[in-house]
């Protein structure tokens, strides 16, 4: 037989037009597992597959199924089961990529999400069904008219996950109303072997495929581990994140909890991390599973939800904050990297009270881990203070958040905002290119696992050189390896060390209790969601954007802003109510501490149409730059735009959201920020609403300005609106008078429908300290908001952070209490 490097997928038997949809996924030949695999499914035979993590077992398993689906097509075929709802939308997208040739049509049936439209997809009879094993047992109990007795294929992903303990008893339950008469394929990079958990699949002689040795990882991925005191974890992790900035990260805890107190704890510290676990509504987990993986946040706090299967190719590191209790957890966790022949690392923190887990792991893959490498202690020790300062924070404000989950990220921005930034000085973690390796061990054996099927086959296999026969008996008497999957689930029941946290028992059960949650009456209910095309789309642009943004990579920061509430006069120093005072104030102390710096805050209020502006030009929030300097600046708002006239049609519907707070993006490490946003009433065509638009300054016009880059918000979706090379004689867009030069936007600017939000526009590459002139004079159809990004120049990144603190507040001060934000939406920040 061929190895599998010679093979295609063709050659495996695979049909015409699904080895197209192969091409179109861009899979040159078929991988280890798919080369092992696909033919003994093909033949009928039911398969247990176990390859390492991202080595292709989505695709060695759907592609039987869409063949035989292509053969002798029929409603409800296969059932895939997975033990997460993330990854149920991940195989479900396999399946339509694959399949999509053949018209395949899919439902996915997962838990926090709305019955009923499942149930109607459900009635449509879908050819493949992607579920979570709790939903799907709540649909074949409560549907009416649904069933799976005709059902040809059940797949089990992650088999050994779905067979343990947590979901052992629901499956037991589904498989009493699937028909025997089935294929049934199972799939993990950590198989159990124990029978007793196998035979629970009800497998029929089945044929057994190890492409990887029971608990391996992939030879691209490189293993780390530091050493440090546990009262200093919190601070080894901000310093990680330091070093790593600019780097994709999944940090690993072990509760609900933690994940929330670390995403806020870095958000605090100016990260971009975002949190994903089992205790935020479902429409909240994909929202931050498509933040990350369009890279708009490029850290993800995550419990084990987010340890199986999830095949996000950006990820670089995985830092597993909490040892796994697991060392199955570990292998998965880690294979969140380095996936598909990519290269990736994990850094594992281990405490005085991690060891004993540690040499576990370091005993059951194998391999001595390496210390990560950091410059000295000192340097770690430096960030205490702040990090002392951000966990104060996160005490106060977290108990609050943890309660009041929707509470926490409509103020999410705002920890960014409120924060001290840091300025993250790092060279740039390469992690090089990989091919598909050879990997470890190839062998096929047929598994006698039941007494009815009770005859065993061996299998000669050319690249097999790991043909064993596994029966009853050997497993219970052996092994290792047995051993260690026993010792596996008592782990996993004692946590090494003692925590304050309630939730810990939430550990590795974020799916599984969405059983207990319907029969409680908690089912979550379903809101908007970011379906995961979404996410696939986001990242095309999000790397659309990025491209566009390295003509302004030396570039960063943010003017100034305008705020007003509609009733106030031109005021530099008096404040308009309450909250001009407290943004008034917050300059005041602004300036003052400021003290003889040259570089000064100029405040400049004008008073147009009624509309009280306030603008705040500072070159202080200039950051020196240089290649090596990476920059996170608060998103602080430049300027909002008021609407001058009333929506013409009386009956004008209410405001609609369009955005949230928390969709920032983040391009070459600039935070762009982005308000919640509040749709304008529904417009009569021929007259539509006035809104004032600001300019955006060129002081000291010197005609360097090239690019003006706009970005436009749609329900989240960045993209690249225009890029405009404006030249000095530009008159469209660039007008001089005595208080400047400005960029405008005028209406002969040719831009995109203004069918949405937010805009932004990345400036000139010059800036001073001139004030900014807001005038309005732009009729649109939609509010804008303008955000202009300037280059910076050699200032002390220090004092302008904490500027930009203070400045934020007042903000944020000033719209809370502002009849404007009131009347309209909770918009700046
Ligand atoms: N033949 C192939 N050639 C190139 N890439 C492939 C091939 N088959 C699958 N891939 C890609 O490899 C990546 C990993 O695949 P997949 O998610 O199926 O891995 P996995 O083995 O299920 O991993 P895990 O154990 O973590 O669930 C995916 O991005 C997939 O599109």
């Amino acid at each position: 037989m061929s190895t599998p490097k010679e093979k295609t997928f063709e050659s495996l038997g695979i049909i015409e037009p699904l080895c197209k949809a192969c091409e179109q996924c861009k899979y040159k030949t078929p991988t280890e597992i798919q080369a092992e695999a696909i033919p003994w499914a093909l033949q009928g035979r039911d398969v247990i597959g176990l390859a390492q993590t991202g080595s292709g077992k989505t695709a060695a398993f759907a592609l039987p199924i869409l063949q035989a689906l292509w053969e002798a097509p029929q409603g409800l075929f296969a059932c895939i089961l997975a033990p997460t709802r993330e990854l149920a939308f991940q195989i479900s997208e396999m399946f339509e990529s694959l399949g999509s040739v053949i018209g395949v049509r899919c439902a996915v049936i997962i838990g926090g999400m709305d019955m009923m439209s499942q149930a109607i997809a459900l009635s449509k009879k879908p050819h493949i069904i992607i579920a979570t094993p709790g939903r799907l047992q709540d649909h074949l109990e409560n549907t009416k008219g649904f069933s799976l007795k005709n059902l040809k294929y059940l797949v089990m992903d992650e088999a050994d996950k779905l067979l343990d303990m947590d979901f052992g008893p629901i499956i037991d339950k589904l498989l009493k109303v699937i028909p025997k008469e089935r294929h049934t394929f199972l799939f993990s990079a950590t198989m159990t072997t124990k029978v007793a958990k196998l035979q629970r699949a009800s497998l029929m002689n089945p044929v057994k495929i190890e492409v990887s040795s029971k608990y391996s990882t992939v030879s691209t991925l490189l293993q780390y581990y530091l050493f440090f005191p546990f009262k200093h974890k919190d601070c080894y992790l901000v310093y990680l994140c330091n070093e790593l900035a600019g780097n994709s990260l999944i940090i690993f805890t072990r509760t609900c909890n933690d994940t929330q107190r670390l995403a806020l704890l870095l958000r605090n510290m100016g990260f971009p991390a975002i949190p994903l676990h089992g205790q935020l509504s479902q429409a909240k987990r994909l929202g931050s599973l498509n933040k990350f993986k369009a890279g708009s946040r490029n850290i993800l706090v995550a419990t084990d939800v987010a340890s199986r299967g999830l095949d996000i190719p950006l990820v670089d590191v995985v830092i597993n904050f909490d040892i796994p209790a697991n060392s199955k957890d570990y292998i998965h966790r880690v294979g969140r990297t380095a996936r598909a022949g990519r290269s990736g690392k994990s850094i594992t923190l281990v405490t005085q009270y991690d060891v004993e887990l540690y040499q576990r792991i370091e005993h059951v893959i194998g391999k001595k881990m390496d210390v990560f490498p950091i410059d000295s202690k000192d340097d770690v020790m430096l960030l205490q203070e702040r990090v002392s300062e951000a966990q104060r924070m996160v005490t106060l404000e977290g108990s609050k958040r943890i309660k009041n989950d929707d509470d926490f990220r409509d103020k999410e921005d705002r920890d960014i905002i409120q924060s001290n930034k840091l300025v993250f000085i790092s060279g740039i973690f390469t992690v090089g290119g990989g091919e598909w390796g050879t990997r470890g061990m190839i062998g096929v054996n047929s598994l006698p696992l039941l007494p009815s099927t009770n005859q065993t086959e061996d299998i000669s296999h050319s690249s097999a050189h790991l043909v064993k026969r596994i029966d009853p008996v050997e497993h219970q008497s052996k092994s290792s390896t047995s051993n260690q999957e026993e010792n596996d689930d008592v782990e996993s029941k004692q946590p090494p060390y003692p925590t304050s946290h309630k939730d810990d028992n939430n550990k590795g059960k974020d799916d599984e209790t969405e059983q207990n949650n319907k029969n409680n009456g908690n089912e979550t209910q379903p809101e908007q969601l970011i379906h995961p095309d979404q996410a696939k789309e986001n990242e095309d642009t999000a790397k659309q954007v990025k491209e566009e943004a390295m003509i302004i990579r030396k570039v960063i920061i943010v003017l100034g802003s305008l705020g007003g509430n509609g009733s106030g006069k031109r005021d530099n120093g008096g404040g308009v109510g309450n909250g001009e005072a407290s943004m008034n104030d917050a300059f005041a102390s602004e300036k003052s501490s400021m003290g003889n710096n040259s570089n000064s805050t100029n405040v400049m209020d004008n008073e147009v149409g009624g509309v009280n502006f306030r603008v705040v030009g500072n070159n202080e929030m200039n950051h020196e730059t240089s290649d090596s300097v990476q920059y996170h600046h608060p998103p602080v708002q430049l300027s909002s735009i008021r609407q001058l006239t009333p929506p013409v049609q009386p009956s004008a519907p209410p405001a609609e959201k369009v955005g949230d707070t928390d969709s920032d993006i983040q391009i070459d490490n600039v935070t762009f920020s982005t308000p919640i946003l509040t749709a304008p009433p529904a417009y009569s065509p021929t007259a539509p609403p006035i809104y004032a638009l600001p300019h955006i300054p060129i002081p000291e016009f010197d005609g360097s300005v090239r690019d003006m880059i706009l970005y436009m918000d749609g329900n989240n979706n960045y993209q690249l609106a225009q890029q405009q090379n404006l030249q000095n004689s530009d008159s469209r867009n660039i007008n001089h008078n005595n208080n400047g030069t400005f960029i405008s936007l005028h209406s002969s600017v040719s831009l995109p429908p203004l069918n949405t939000g937010v805009w932004y526009a990345a400036g000139p590459t010059s800036q001073t300290n001139t004030p900014i002139d807001v005038t309005p004079h732009q009729q649109s159809n939609h509010p804008i908001i303008i955000q202009s990004i300037h280059s910076p120049s050699n200032l002390n990144s220090q004092n302008s952070t904490s500027n930009l603190h203070s400045f934020s507040d007042s903000i944020e001060n000033n719209e809370n209490n502002s009849p404007t934000h009131q009347r309209h939406d909770p918009s700046i920040i």
